[in-house]
């Protein structure tokens, strides 16, 4: 029986974020000893430059998780009302800081930051979050380096859950740089565990129903509470949901994805839960990049 799905009679089986993630940090914490015996501590920046209380969370599970695997965590925190030259100046210095081989500006950046600027200065070799446009293009043109953690976590999630995705249908709902575009071009890649045909929707699409209803597996990544429900959905299609918005206030506040559980449980034969689903992939993912990143930097084979 395979860990990462939880099966019930009569209802979409549950893929389990976590369990998956669990089992990429166990393979991450072998390759963080392999770099030992190389004598390479792998060694992970956060920066952060926002007041957001949910980026604070984000960037603490991400230090825990870093502290799990044995990859040394190091946390920079910019104030909000200082000069984007101060955020500038702290890239400079970790990329050349050699303790450092990754580097991830926590998304959103205050308001006035240069973002594209921000996230372009990081050296290509360290950008764990591959979002510097020569990673983004070495994924387009089918050389990936670094690929954004979330794409690769929807990835993983599908081949656990036993998908076959060369020729699939993939509906992706989002075409943020941060999930949607890169998702669209990892799973148009030409390998095993890609070489689907992809619809990629958005905010203009009409009937986004009509295309989320011929899809074989379906990703919503569009930041709308319950965009899709399950009478849009196809008999049998698998569902990631990518989405993470609070609802509700004080004591009833929880959080939902963009997908209605409910309703697209009595139709998917397999379904991510929000939260436990593609969240936790993410953070797992970082750390995988994180350790790639160290072994290319010190010139030592892991593979991971
Ligand atoms: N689980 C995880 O690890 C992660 C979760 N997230 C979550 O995923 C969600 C998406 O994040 P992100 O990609 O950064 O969001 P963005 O807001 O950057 O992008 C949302 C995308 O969804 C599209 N969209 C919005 N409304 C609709 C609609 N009604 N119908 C069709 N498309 C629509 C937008 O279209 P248009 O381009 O036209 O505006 C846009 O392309 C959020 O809930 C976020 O919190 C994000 C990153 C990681
Ligand atoms: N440079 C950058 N890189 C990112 O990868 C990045 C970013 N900025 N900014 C924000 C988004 C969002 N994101 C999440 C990661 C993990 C969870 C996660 O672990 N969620 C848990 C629950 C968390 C909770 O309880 O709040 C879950 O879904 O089970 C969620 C969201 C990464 N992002």
């Amino acid at each position: 029986m395979n860990d990462a799905i939880q099966e019930r009679p009569g209802r979409a089986d549950v893929i389990d974020g976590e369990a998956v993630a669990a089992s990429v940090r166990e393979s991450v914490t072998a390759a963080v000893g392999r770099l030992g015996e190389a004598g390479v501590t792998p060694g992970l920046a956060t920066v952060l430059m926002s007041d957001d209380p949910a980026s604070e969370t984000y960037v603490r599970m991400k230090q825990r998780d870093c502290e799990q695997v044995g990859i040394e965590s190091h946390h920079v925190e910019i104030d909000t009302d200082a000069p984007q030259s101060e955020l500038f100046a702290t890239i400079d210095q970790l990329n050349e800081d050699p303790a450092i081989d990754g580097i991830l500006i926590q998304r959103p950046l205050t308001e006035g930051v240069d973002e594209p600027a921000a996230l372009r200065r990081v050296d290509p070799e360290k950008d764990v979050d591959g979002f510097h446009p020569e990673n983004v293009g070495r994924l387009v043109t089918g050389d990936p380096r670094f690929v954004p953690c979330t794409p690769l976590g929807v990835q993983r999630l599908l081949t656990e859950a036993g998908v076959e995705i060369p020729g699939s249908d993939v509906v992706i709902v989002g075409r943020s740089e941060l999930v949607g575009k890169p998702l669209a071009n990892l799973l148009l890649g030409r390998d095993d565990d890609a070489d689907a045909t992809v619809t990629v929707c958005h905010s203009n699409t009409e009937d986004l129903a009509n295309h989320v209803s011929r899809a074989d597996v379906v990703v919503v990544a569009a930041g709308v509470p319950r965009l899709v429900t399950g009478e849009m959905l196809a008999e049998g299609s698998v569902v990631i949901d990518v989405g993470i918005n609070a609802v509700g206030e004080g004591d009833d506040r929880t959080l939902v994805g963009d997908v209605d559980y409910e309703s697209a449980s009595e139709v998917a034969s397999a379904i991510t839960p929000v939260p436990g689903g593609v969240g936790p992939m993410t953070r797992a993912m970082l750390l995988r990049n994180t350790v790639n990143a160290a072994a290319r930097q010190a010139g030592v084979e892991i593979d991971s």
